[in-house]
């Protein structure tokens, strides 16, 4: 026991740097009994829609990687998402509600890519990105031990080119996420995340910088981050002065019409590395 904790905190100190997390995340995750299943979509045709709109964000990765154990992590519930050890267990798009009723968000779990992926999934993930209103972000899995295959950098380039519109607006940001961090020997894992992180870069620049997680160490690792990560992507995280200064600028120095997404890389003048790099210049 002791030397697994030990390995535990090794890690967690190889991986970590120091981080607060604001107590909007601790509100909006508190109460984990809320959380519930509101809506399962099988298909394009039955994208359920909410009374209340709330922001969606969506899970994305090889079958297997620990989709459905990272929201339940997320949730701070042991089962609420069903998962398995046998890859292709999650065979629809699932809603999950987060906050007693209306609610404050939704997390969407979906079935995974790759070997035991169907086209059919993949068409309707892809429609799903396209027409879903309530999308604020995709999380984009990858295993730390397997790190990123062809199925994986596909997706990447894929997610890419759809998360740009010809108009040069972004409806939507991707985030890259670690998962199974405990599988890697301690002595390995700054080299296996760099790797990761490289790549990542390599094919997706505009991809979001890695957290790395483990749902297996106690506490599970990378989960408040993950959490204050998902409410920044929401909106759930800004002041009454942002949105005052946001309005402001919206106003008077854009353009009527053109939103701070089109702006963004333009408006920094920065390259896509420092973007990157800076995930909190993305997300309008
Ligand atoms: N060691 C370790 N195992 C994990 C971790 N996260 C998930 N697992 C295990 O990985 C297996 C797959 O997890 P799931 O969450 O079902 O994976 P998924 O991506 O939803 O899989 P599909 O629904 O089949 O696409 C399960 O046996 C989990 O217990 C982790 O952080 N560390
Ligand atoms: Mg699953």
């Amino acid at each position: 026991m002791l030397s697994h904790l030990f390995r535990s905190q090794a890690r967690r100190s190889l991986i970590t740097g120091a981080c607060e997390y604001s107590t909007k995340a601790q509100k909006v995750f508190a109460d984990s009994k809320s959380a519930e299943f509101v809506a399962g979509a099988a298909s394009s045709a039955n994208f359920p829609k909410f009374g209340h709109s709330l922001p969606e964000v969506i899970v994305a990765g090889r079958a297997n990687v620990g989709k459905s154990s990272l929201f339940n992590a997320v949730l701070g519930r042991n089962s609420l998402l069903h998962t398995s050890k046998k890859a292709g267990h999650t065979r629809q798009l699932n809603f999950y509600r987060v906050g007693a009723e209306p609610g404050k968000l939704i997390l969407v779990d979906a079935p995974g890519y790759g070997a035991r992926g169907r086209p059919e999934w993949g068409d309707m993930f892809d429609n799903y990105l396209q027409t879903r209103q309530e999308l604020r972000r995709v999380y984009i899995l990858f295993n730390a031990k397997h790190g990123l295959n062809s199925y994986d950098k596909g997706m990447l380039e894929h997610l890419s080119n759809l998360m740009l519109t010809p108009r040069g607006t972004q409806p939507w940001t991707l985030q890259s996420v670690i998962t199974k961090a405990d599988t890697i020997p301690v002595d390995d894992i700054s080299t296996a995340i760099n790797k990761i992180r490289k790549e990542i870069f390599d094919v997706a620049p505009l991809c979001l910088r890695p957290i790395v997680t483990s749902t297996e160490m106690t506490p599970p690792f990378g989960i408040d981050q993950l959490r204050e990560n998902i409410i920044d992507a929401c909106g759930l995280n800004k002041t009454l002065l942002w949105y005052v200064i946001r309005k402001i600028y919206e106003s008077y120095v854009l353009k009527p019409r053109q939103t701070l997404h089109t702006l963004t890389p333009s408006l920094f003048n920065l390259e896509a590395t420092t973007i990157a790099s800076h995930p909190g210049l993305v997300p309008f």
